[in-house]
C-alpha cells in the first residue's frame, strides 16, 4: 500500500525527473508514490574536494551540478522542459577523509578496514531544481538544496568477514564501499539519524522541503490549495465536493502569505539596518580602543567602573563617554550592571592591548589607514584606483616602501597590525599541515616574526628563517617574544631582487594578495629557483569562494587594495602550477586565514609523494 503523502501529491501532473541512476534512490521515491522519469546525469563527479570547507558542501554542490545538467539538457535533447529535477550525492567521511565508490577490491578493503570499529558520517546532498518557463521562452532555474548527516558505527570487523563481503561484489558501486540495506547491514553496530539517508536519499527531509516549497509555513496544508515558492496563492480543487468554502480559504491563504511576507521583509529590514549602521559600530570599536576604554576597565581594582571614572581616566567629557559606553554595551563590547561598566568576555579576549590574542594593533590600523581610504571609496570605484594620495596627500607606487614604511610611527603601527593578525591566526596556520619531514622553513615577508615563532613552536624539528625588507628587520626586535625560540633567525632582503635563503618549505602568509599576477610570477619563479626537489610552498590567505560571492571580509578588503587582488584557492593553485608546484592539501582553518600546501614533487621518491599522495612517476 502506498501512503499518499499530501506533499508528494502536490507533484501530481508535474514532470518530475530524478537525475540519478541509483536503483536505491529510485526505489525510495517510487515507494512513496512519486511519479517521475529517470534521466541519469552526465555531470562528471570531478569537483576538487579540497576546495570545499566541509564534506557536505561538496555533496550539495555535486548534487546541484548533476541536477542542473539534466535540467538544462532536457529541453534540447528530450524536447521537453521538466518542472522539477532532483539530484543527490552521497559521501561517507571518516578521519577527515571523503570515501567514494571503491575502484577495485583492494580499494574496498582499504575503505572498509578504515571504517572498522569506528563511527563515521554519511552525508547526502540533495538539490531540487524548479524550472520556470518565462515569457521569452528562456528557462529560470530555482535551486533549493540541503543535506542530511547520519552517523553510523561499524563493529570491529575481521579480515575474513571483510573479504567475504568484498567478494560478494556488493561494495563496488557504493560510497564508502558498503550498502546498509543489504549484506552491508551486518557490519553496522548502530545508526544515529535517518536510515534512508545512508541508503542514498534523505526522504524525510526531502518531504519537509517540498512542504516548504509548495505549502510555506502558515499556509493551509489542505491539498486543494497551493502556494508557489514565490508565495503567490493558487486555489485548486474546484470540483472537490468536500472542499470547504473556497473564497474564505483563499482569503485565509492570502493572509498567511502576507504574514509570511511581513516576517520576511522584517528580516530584510533588520539586515538593511545592520548594513546602514555598520560603519558607526566599527567607529565605536575603533574609538573605544584608541581611548583605551578596555584597558582602563581591566586595570580598575574590581574590573568595573562608573562612566564618570572612565571619563576621568580617558580624559574625555562625561556626556560623550557615557554615550560611548552605552553604545559599547549595545554592541556586546561591554556589560553594565546598575551604573558599573565592565569588559565582556569578547573584549577581554581580543581588546586588551597586552592580551596574547589582542587585535588592538589591527584595529588601530583600520582606524588610521583603512578608514580614511574608505571615505574615498566612491572615487576609488569611479577611477579604479587606490585613494592613498587623496587620503594622505602622498602618492604610493609601492605600498610598503612609499606608504607603510615612509614614517617611523606609521611603520610601527603597520607592524603592530600584522603582528596582531599573525598572533590570532598563526597557530591554526602553523598546525594546518604535517610538516614533520621538513627541517628548514623560510617565512617570506614575515614582518615581526610572529608567524615564524608559531611555526617553530608547532614543529619542534623546524628552523625558520624570517625574511623581510631591511626597514622591517631593524624593528623586529621590538616584537621578540620573551620565550623566543633560537630556531628563528632573521634575514633582511627584497624578495623581488635578492637571492632567497634556501629552505625546505617557503611560507607566504598574506603576501601574494598584495601583488599583481605579474609580480607574483616574479616572486614564484625566485622561489622555484631556490627550491630543491621535494620542497613545499605554504600559501596562507583569505581564499575567495570559487564563485567569488564571499567571504565578504575578503571582498571588502579588496576595495582598498593597490596593485594586488583577492583570489580563490584555485586561482592561487593555477599561479603556482605554472612554476611546477602542485596543490597538495587545502585547509580551511575557520580562523582569519586559510592555507594551501603546494609541493614540488617532480622528483618524488619511488614510494610516491607523501605530501600530495601522488603515485611514483
Ligand atoms: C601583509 S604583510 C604580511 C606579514 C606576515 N607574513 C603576516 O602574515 O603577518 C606583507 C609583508 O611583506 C613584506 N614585504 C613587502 N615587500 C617585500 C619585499 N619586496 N621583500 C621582502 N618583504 C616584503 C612587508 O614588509 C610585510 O611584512
Amino acid at each position: 500500500m502506498v501512503l499518499m503523502n499530501p506533499v508528494i501529491s502536490k507533484l501530481t501532473g508535474k514532470l518530475v525527473v530524478l537525475a540519478s541512476a541509483s536503483p536505491r534512490r529510485l526505489e525510495i521515491l517510487t515507494n512513496v508514490g512519486l511519479r517521475f522519469e529517470v534521466v541519469p546525469s552526465w555531470f562528471k563527479e570531478t569537483l576538487d574536494k579540497r576546495l570545499f570547507k566541509t564534506p557536505h558542501e561538496y555533496a550539495v554542490e555535486t548534487a546541484k551540478q548533476k541536477a542542473l545538467e539534466v535540467a538544462k539538457r532536457m529541453p534540447f535533447k528530450h524536447l521537453k522542459t521538466p518542472d522539477i529535477v532532483i539530484g543527490a550525492d552521497t559521501v561517507v567521511t571518516v578521519d577527515g577523509l571523503i570515501l567514494e565508490k571503491p575502484v577495485d577490491k583492494q580499494d574496498a578493503y582499504r575503505m572498509l578496514s578504515r571504517l572498522s570499529g569506528k563511527e563515521h558520517s554519511v552525508f547526502t546532498g540533495v538539490a531540487i531544481i524548479l524550472c520556470h518557463e518565462k515569457e521569452d521562452e528562456e528557462i529560470d532555474y530555482q535551486v533549493i538544496d540541503f543535506y542530511e548527516e547520519t552517523k553510523v558505527k561499524f563493529a570491529d570487523l575481521s579480515d575474513d568477514l571483510l573479504w567475504e563481503y568484498i567478494n560478494s561484489g556488493e561494495p563496488m558501486d557504493k560510497a564508502g564501499g558498503y550498502g546498509i540495506q543489504a549484506l552491508g547491514g551486518m557490519l553496522v553496530e548502530y545508526v544515529h539519524g535517518d536510515f534512508l539517508n545512508v541508503v542514498g536519499f534523505p526522504l524525510n527531509q526531502f518531504c519537509k522541503k517540498l512542504g516548504l516549497i509548495f505549502s510555506p509555513p502558515g499556509s493551509l496544508t489542505h491539498n486543494s490549495t497551493q502556494t508557489s515558492p514565490q508565495g503567490s496563492a493558487e486555489p485548486q480543487g474546484i470540483n472537490d465536493p468536500a472542499a470547504p468554502d473556497l473564497t474564505s480559504r483563499a482569503t485565509m491563504q492570502m493572509q498567511n502569505v502576507r504574514e509570511h511576507e511581513t516576517e520576511d521583509s522584517k528580516e530584510k529590514l533588520c539586515k538593511m539596518i545592520e548594513l546602514m549602521d555598520g560603519f558607526k559600530a566599527s567607529k565605536v570599536l575603533f574609538t573605544a580602543s584608541k581611548l583605551r576604554v578596555f584597558d582602563v576597565l581591566r586595570s580598575s581594582k574590581t574590573g568595573e567602573l562608573q562612566a564618570e571614572d572612565v571619563a576621568q581616566e580617558i580624559k574625555a567629557s562625561m556626556k560623550g563617554t557615557e554615550r560611548l559606553l552605552e553604545a559599547c554595551v549595545s554592541l556586546g563590547l561591554l556589560q553594565r550592571t546598575g551604573k558599573q561598566y565592565a569588559n565582556t568576555a569578547m573584549s577581554r579576549h581580543f581588546l586588551l592591548s597586552d592580551g596574547p590574542l589582542s587585535l588592538q594593533g589591527y584595529i588601530q590600523h583600520c582606524n588610521e589607514l583603512v578608514w580614511p581610504l574608505f571615505t574615498h571609496l566612491e572615487t576609488a570605484v569611479r577611477e579604479g584606483t587606490n585613494q592613498h594620495e587623496k587620503a594622505f596627500g602622498k602618492t604610493s607606487n609601492n605600498l610598503f616602501q612609499d606608504a607603510y614604511y615612509s614614517r617611523h610611527e606609521v611603520k610601527l603601527r603597520f607592524m603592530k597590525a600584522m603582528h596582531s593578525i599573525a598572533r590570532v591566526s598563526g597557530r591554526d596556520v602553523a598546525t594546518a599541515f604535517d610538516l614533520s619531514k621538513y627541517k628548514t622553513a623560510c617565512d617570506l615577508g614575515g614582518c615581526t616574526g610572529a608567524m615564524a615563532y608559531e611555526f617553530a613552536k608547532a614543529h619542534p624539528g623546524l628552523s625558520v628563517t624570517m625574511f623581510d625588507l631591511p626597514k622591517v628587520i631593524e624593528m623586529s626586535g621590538h616584537f621578540r617574544p620573551h620565550d623566543a625560540d633560537d630556531r628563528v633567525s632573521f634575514v633582511a632582503g627584497d624578495f623581488f631582487k635578492d637571492e632567497l635563503p634556501k629552505a625546505d618549505v617557503y611560507i607566504l602568509a598574506r603576501i601574494l594578495h598584495d601583488w599583481s599576477d605579474e609580480k607574483v610570477h616574479i616572486l614564484l619563479s625566485k622561489i622555484a629557483k631556490a627550491c630543491s626537489p621535494g620542497c613545499a610552498v605554504l600559501v596562507s590567505e583569505i581564499f575567495l569562494d570559487e564563485d567569488r560571492k564571499g567571504p565578504s571580509r575578503g571582498l571588502l578588503q579588496a576595495l582598498s587594495m593597490t596593485e594586488g587582488r583577492q583570489r580563490s584557492a584555485s586561482e592561487y593553485s593555477l599561479l603556482l602550477k605554472s612554476h611546477g608546484f602542485t596543490a597538495a592539501q587545502v585547509k580551511h582553518t575557520h580562523n582569519l586565514l586559510d592555507a594551501i600546501l603546494f609541493c614540488d614533487c617532480g622528483a618524488a621518491t619511488s614510494f610516491g609523494c607523501e605530501t600530495c599522495y601522488r603515485s611514483p612517476q
